[in-house]
């Protein structure tokens, strides 16, 4: 299924081939076989007719003068345009431009005539402004024309760190092909989107130049993590998977039955919950294998706490704005054992990430949307990466960032981005599954990164396949085929 775990930033692709370069393969191999896989891509995919191919001033044009060559050879009639003279070039790119021996025509909208397909070989990794003059108006008419594009590394106009369009303009394409390992920006929004289908080619460069890199940006696939997924063994019982307490809300009682369902799907040895006498019953009903604790009074509060078995707790979905919510979160916090924080649990955060960091001491994981987020840490700016990484190192906890490009930041610099969570999952409830799923995960022992990576994984898996009419209360009993496919999806 999905390829290799790590992601890199433009810079570490260039240190990677630059590694390889000086292992050496030579530069223009690589140069090389990234067009004709680029030419490969194309042809395998579209009835073979007429090919736009725009080359930019660098690399990236390289790669397309390359391809020109492969597709013309597999009889696709090629129209090259290029945006500067073949003159100008330098390096590889220069040395693959002398090997086409076709016409080459000025960038203009009118190179796209006839073509029923167009490769963007403009920008790649060295985008550093926005697309303006000749450039900006043949990717408008590209994208007037709806012609299929396929680009080279990434959709000129994107960047390959963050997914961000520089500029006002950027390729749209059917397909992405890049080289040795994925960018942020192939997963990130808008990026993801602009790439169209992603497609990861192997132009040589040996695996093992990783090793200096040590990528911190990883795809959340489950190889991420699976070596670690707490399945049972036989000679165990069910306070060796944990027990975890959820506390329920009082007005709002389907956000926490929501998740003290899927916190027993995820595989929590026990789940309870946590409520007011007067409430347990909406909890209790249709859930027998839900512990129901009755929560009349912060004594009661305290004296759940202290019990040590409970080492995981989640708190938040259906809880409330209130002081209370607050103190509870800051005790639950205070114990040094796992707490999801989720919900109203971090909007009672707002404006004051000091406090939040001040109050975590053991493993911490936050779930913020991004509304939530901009309440807590309102000047944190940049990119989803930047920001989820920035709020993990200041607060020490994993924070998971969610959305359709969910992010999963550890306060030491890993991060993964997810890449499975169909946009089904905008509905509401669907947030209190995961913090249960995860709370599930923290339960059986998991560190907080693989738990919130194996919980977005597993929620973006539940919901595969289902389409439109999705709710929340599908999720917790999809979660066993989505568990099964922890070992069969790479
Ligand atoms: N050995 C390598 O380094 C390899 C690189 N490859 C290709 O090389 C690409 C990176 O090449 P480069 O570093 O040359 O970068 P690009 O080809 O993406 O662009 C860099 C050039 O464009 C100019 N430029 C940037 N933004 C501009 C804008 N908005 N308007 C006008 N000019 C602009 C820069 O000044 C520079 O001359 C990758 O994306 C990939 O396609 C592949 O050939 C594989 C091997
Ligand atoms: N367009 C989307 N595509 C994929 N996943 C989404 C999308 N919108 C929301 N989600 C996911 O659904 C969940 C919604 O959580 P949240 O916003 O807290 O809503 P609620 O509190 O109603 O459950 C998150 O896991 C989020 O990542
Ligand atoms: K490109």
């Amino acid at each position: 299924m999905s390829g290799p775990v790590e992601v890199l930033t433009v810079e570490e692709t260039y240190r990677a081939d630059q590694a390889a370069i000086q292992a050496g393969v030579q530069g223009f191999q690589l140069m090389e076989n990234a067009g004709r896989a680029v030419a490969e891509a194309l042809d395998k995919r579209m009835e073979r007719g007429c090919v736009a191919v725009l080359c930019g001033p660098g690399n990236n044009g390289g790669d397309g003068w390359v391809a020109a060559r492969h597709l013309q050879r597999k009889g696709w009639q090629v129209r090259l345009a290029s945006m500067v003279d073949r003159e100008k070039l330098k390096g590889d790119a220069a040395h693959h431009a002398r090997q086409w021996h076709g016409t080459v025509e000025e960038l203009s909208p009118a190179a796209l005539d006839g073509a029923d397909a167009v490769i963007d070989a403009l920008f790649g990794a060295g985008l550093s402004r926005g697309l303006h003059g000749a450039v900006r108006d043949v990717v408008q008419a590209v994208r007037r024309r709806r012609v299929p594009v396929f680009a080279v590394d990434v959709p000129s106009g994107v960047k390959g760190d963050d997914g961000q369009t520089l500029g006002d303009v950027a390729v749209e394409a059917r397909a992405t092909v890049t080289f040795f390992r994925k960018k942020p920006g192939h997963l990130l929004m808008p990026g993801r989107k602009l790439c169209g289908e992603v497609i990861l080619a192997d132009i040589g460069i040996p695996q093992n130049v990783l090793h200096d890199i040590v990528p911190a940006t990883f795809e959340n696939v489950a190889a991420l993590w699976r070596a670690r997924w707490p399945w049972r063994r036989p000679d165990t019982h069910k306070y060796d998977y944990g027990h975890a307490v959820v506390f329920g809300g009082v007005e709002a009682t389907g956000a926490g039955r929501l998740a003290c369902r899927a916190a027993l799907r995820g595989g929590a040895g026990l789940v309870s919950v946590a409520v007011p006498s007067a409430v347990l019953p909406v909890y209790a009903t249709g859930m027998p294998s839900l512990i129901t604790m009755a929560l009349d009074g912060e004594e009661a509060f305290g004296e759940l706490i202290s019990d040590t078995r409970k080492n995981a707790f989640l708190i938040g979905p259906g809880a409330g704005v209130t002081a209370t919510t607050r103190w509870r979160a800051e005790s639950l916090l205070d114990t040094g054992r796992a707490v999801v924080l989720d919900a109203d649990a971090l909007t009672v955060f707002r404006d004051e990430p000091a406090a939040l960091a001040a109050a975590i001491r053991g493993p911490t994981v936050l779930t913020p949307h991004e509304g939530e987020f901009r309440r807590i840490f309102p000047d944190l700016r940049g990119d989803k990466l930047t920001r989820a990484r920035k709020a993990a190192y200041a607060t020490g906890a994993v924070v998971l960032l969610k959305g359709y490009d969910t992010v999963i930041a550890a306060p030491d610099g890993r991060a993964a981005i997810n890449t499975n969570a169909p946009a089904e999952l905008a509905t509401a409830g669907a947030g209190d599954v995961l913090a249960g799923i995860l709370l599930g995960c923290l339960a059986q022992g998991m560190a907080p990164f693989d738990a919130a990576c194996a919980a977005a994984w597993l929620h973006g898996q539940s919901a595969q396949g289902f389409g439109p009419g999705l709710i929340a209360e599908d999720l917790p009993d999809r979660l066993p085929t989505a568990l099964r496919q922890i070992e069969v999806q790479s």
